[in-house]
């Protein structure tokens, strides 16, 4: 008996070792150098998995930037265009992602297929620390049933009509602390960050709002102290996110803080007698005979707000108020047009739809700089486009939005120039393909804050174009960053006088 275990516990170990080595093999190089083969069959090109690629973190170090904004911004997409025809495929680790830009297979993900699409499981992982399984991190029925919820809260007509006094409201005070005499200089991507919070705060929690100025900054906390966790060398300790490091006690202390106090407003809510006209009111109306959508889904559906709605929309503004800064003849006819439309400084719902050559500028800004640079879609079955494409599951396909914004086949020669008389007829009409401009995506994934960040667009530029003249600073360095979204690095400064 004591010889055969002899034997048997060698054999044994060999074997289990061979096992973990056949696995391991198997999901770093077997399984993904098939769907790379997949892809290759098709003639599509690109660099090969190959042991050095594998070892090195795939294609991620080969990036470079030159100067112009897609080289900078996306210097991935730059570089790897010049080198391989689109759509092309690369290595991010141990994921195989193709890089699309032809507007009719953009539309073919995101609205002719979109059952075999979604948030990847590497996006999904980082979503939900930040915001929960909710409306952006979730797939199939669990994000329609918040899509349900959320939705009608957007509606362009509540948006007009209850809303809009709420944000020429907050852009009155912002602006008020803008009365200087002569010429001044303002940084103006801070003002309109401190703008867009104070509107989501209080057209997502009505009389709440100084709580929701609360939110925002602890949400601005929990953003900084995750991005700290990522780079710390514990995150790669088995147990690491446990371990009570000075990040993570904090991180959890402002997680407790903001899930209590939007608890507290939820449930505060609740027990009152009239839901209200907020965000947080035509949600709860929305899910009230809805017994699976509980407190805490709608506590994530309010951080959703700002992390979503905040920034975005700030960029919007900060782009183009530097664009109207460098074509003042763009500047001075939207003025006379704001001037037409809102005497005496009255914006409504009416003047709001007659402010045409303000919506094509701000369409031109979106095309230029769009707040969302890129957006991507994990492949959930093996799925094949018309006859062209098969795409294996587990494939993550990346939209370059900038890229397509920016693509001479679609705006002709001057697809880098500022020019919003090409939206003159609307924006399916601006460009060959109608959807090769997506700056808030399509389909039904498409962004439901749409409405929403517009409006308040439009009435922050009419406000402030009523009031003060801008223009170029020297102190302005020209530098679009991509981070969440596509951000000046140095601040935007612009001179602005009193009019
Ligand atoms: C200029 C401003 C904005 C831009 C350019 C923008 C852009 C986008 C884009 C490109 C997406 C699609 C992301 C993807 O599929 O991966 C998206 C989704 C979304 N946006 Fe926006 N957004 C803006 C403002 C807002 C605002 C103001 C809100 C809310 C207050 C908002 C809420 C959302 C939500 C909840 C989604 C997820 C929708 C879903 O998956 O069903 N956005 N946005």
């Amino acid at each position: 008996m004591e010889l055969d275990m002899v034997f048997v516990i060698p054999v044994l170990a060999t074997g289990l070792v061979g096992v973990i080595v056949y696995a391991l093999l198997w999901k770093f190089w077997i399984a993904p150098s098939r769907k790379e083969a997949v892809l290759r069959k098709q003639g599509i090109k690109g660099p090969s998995l190959g042991p050095p690629q594998l070892f090195k973190g795939g294609n991620k170090d080969e990036f470079d930037g030159d100067h112009d904004i897609l080289s900078h911004v996306l210097p991935d997409i730059h570089s790897f265009s010049k080198k391989y025809e689109m759509p092309y495929m690369y290595w991010w680790g141990n994921e195989l992602r193709m890089t699309v830009t032809d507007p009719e297979v953009v539309r073919w993900v995101l609205s002719k297929n979109p059952q075999s699409f979604g948030k990847s499981a590497s996006i999904q992982a980082t979503l939900i620390k930040l915001l929960g399984y909710g409306l952006v991190a979730s797939n199939g029925e669990h994000w329609a049933q918040h899509r349900r919820v959320v939705g009608p809260a957007f509606h362009l007509e509540k948006l007009k009509n209850i809303m809009a006094g709420t944000m020429v409201d907050c852009t009155s005070k912002v602006l008020s602390r803008w009365d200087n005499d002569g010429e001044f200089e303002i940084d103006v991507e801070k003002e309109f960050s401190f703008l867009a919070a104070d509107v989501i705060s209080h057209t997502a929690f009505g009389s709440s709002f100084e709580k929701g100025r609360r939110i925002f900054h602890l949400l601005n906390l929990q953003a900084e102290l995750l991005t700290k966790i990522a780079f710390s060398p514990m995150q790669w300790m088995p147990f690491g996110r446990l371990h009570p490091l000075r990040e993570n006690l904090q991180l959890w202390e402002v997680q407790k803080e903001l899930d209590a106090i939007l608890l507290g407003l939820v449930k505060d809510r609740r027990k009152s007698a009239s839901y209200g006209r907020d965000l947080l009111g035509l949600m709860l109306e929305q899910s009230k005979d809805n017994p699976a959508f509980k407190d805490d889904k709608l506590v994530g559906e309010c951080k959703t707000f700002y992390i979503a709605g905040q920034e975005t929309t700030a960029t919007l503004l900060t782009w183009a108020m530097y664009l109207l800064s460098q074509h003042r003849e763009w500047q001075d006819r939207a003025r006379k047009e704001v001037l037409e439309v809102c005497k005496e400084d009255e914006i409504n719902a009416e003047a709001l739809n007659k402010l045409k050559l303000v919506g094509m500028i701000l369409n031109e800004t979106l095309r230029l700089y769009p707040p969302i640079p890129i957006i991507q879609r994990g492949t959930f079955n093996d799925t094949t486009m018309g006859d062209k494409i098969s795409i294996p599951k587990g494939i993550v396909l990346v939209i370059p939005i900038l890229a397509m914004h920016h693509d001479k086949e679609q705006w002709g020669g001057d697809a880098h120039e500022f020019n919003p008389e090409r939206f003159a007829r609307g924006a399916s009409k601006a460009c060959k393909h109608p959807n090769a401009f997506m700056p808030f995506s399509f389909g039904p994934r498409v962004c439901i804050g749409q409405t929403f960040a517009l409006v308040e667009a439009k009435i922050a530029l009419a406000m402030i174009l009523r009031r003060f003249s801008a223009s170029h600073s020297p102190n302005y360095q020209h530098c679009p960053v991509s981070g969440v979204t596509l951000k000046p690095l140095h601040g935007m400064q612009l001179t602005f006088t009193r009019r």
